[in-house]
């Protein structure tokens, strides 16, 4: 079977802050239409990692390479515009502006005129605006069942639906890979059920590639089809959750970090035959 290109290729990322190696020589690619996801404990380097991939840290050595363009020295707005969105860890959403002007803002790196004008609709950005608006309400808002509060402030919205509607922005850009930094972080279990299904859908529906670090293991081990393992900045493991739980390097590394339960308790259900 032919190989196919990835979407996204990791070669050789390293980053450092002072005396401490972050990323050290971290290689992966993405296949598209895949749901790939990286773990690992703690400080592993999870976030400068995505932090990297998204142009908010330049790598001291390494590419980042996206549908084949080499994107390293590209700042993070035209990473976004070729179609490379992310979410945050903590919401970096507008509190006070309601879902719909959030999800707007997401839209606008796709826009001629820049974003402060955009805010006030003049000219250029109004129009296109206007003939965005159906396919950004319709299409994103539907899609994530957030219609009930489109004109709601961010801040009075429970934190479930503030993640949604931040994975609403990021989707308004559009993106060919979407980059949800621990999407489920502090949610609740039905929160979480919902948030699994809509990234399934992102998927499924939209063709959208996703890239996400996650710290829920059975979230990750049942969403995943790639998982890439990180542990001090380096790559231990990658591949299907399969080839990775079974993979001895893994659960060393979680054991050592101590916040394996999870992942032992998959294990021991793999171990006794059950499905993962
Ligand atoms: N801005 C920074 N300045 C200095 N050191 C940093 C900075 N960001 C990360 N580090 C260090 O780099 C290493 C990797 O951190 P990183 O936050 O990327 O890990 P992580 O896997 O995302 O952790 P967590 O799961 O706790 O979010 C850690 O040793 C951390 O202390």
């Amino acid at each position: 079977m032919a190989a196919v290109d990835p979407v996204l290729r990791i070669q050789g990322l390293t980053l450092a802050f002072g005396g401490v190696k972050a990323l050290d020589a971290v290689s992966f690619d993405v296949a598209p239409g895949t749901i790939t996801t990286v773990i690992g404990p703690n400080g592993a380097g999870k976030t400068s990692l995505f932090n990297t991939i998204s142009g908010f840290y330049r790598p001291s050595q390494g590419t980042v390479q996206f549908r084949g363009q080499d994107i390293t020295r590209l700042p993070s707005p035209q990473r976004a515009r070729l179609g490379l969105a992310r979410s945050f860890q903590n919401i970096a959403l507008f509190r006070g502006m309601s879902v719909l002007d959030n999800i707007k803002l997401g839209r606008h790196c796709h826009l001629k005129t820049n974003i402060f004008q955009g805010l006030f609709y003049l000219g250029a950005a109004r129009r296109e605006e206007t003939a965005l608006r159906a396919d950004i309400e319709e299409r994103i808002i539907d899609f994530l069942e957030i219609d009930h509060i489109r004109h709601a402030p961010v801040s009075a919205l429970p934190y479930g639906l503030q993640k949604r509607v931040e994975m609403a922005r990021a989707l308004a850009m559009q993106p060919q890979v979407l980059m949800l930094d621990e999407p489920v972080a502090g949610m609740n279990r039905e929160e979480t059920e919902d948030m699994a299904r809509f990234i399934l859908d992102v998927r499924a529906e939209w063709g959208v590639t996703v890239l996400m670090v996650e710290h829920d293991m059975g979230l990750v081990m049942d969403l995943s089809d790639h998982v890439v393992v990180l542990n001090f900045g380096h790559v231990i493991a990658d591949g299907t959750p399969a080839q990775v739980q079974a993979d001895p390097e893994v659960v060393r590394a979680y054991l050592g970090a101590g916040d394996v339960s999870d992942l032992r308790q998959r294990l021991r259900g793999a171990a006794a035959g059950a499905s993962l």
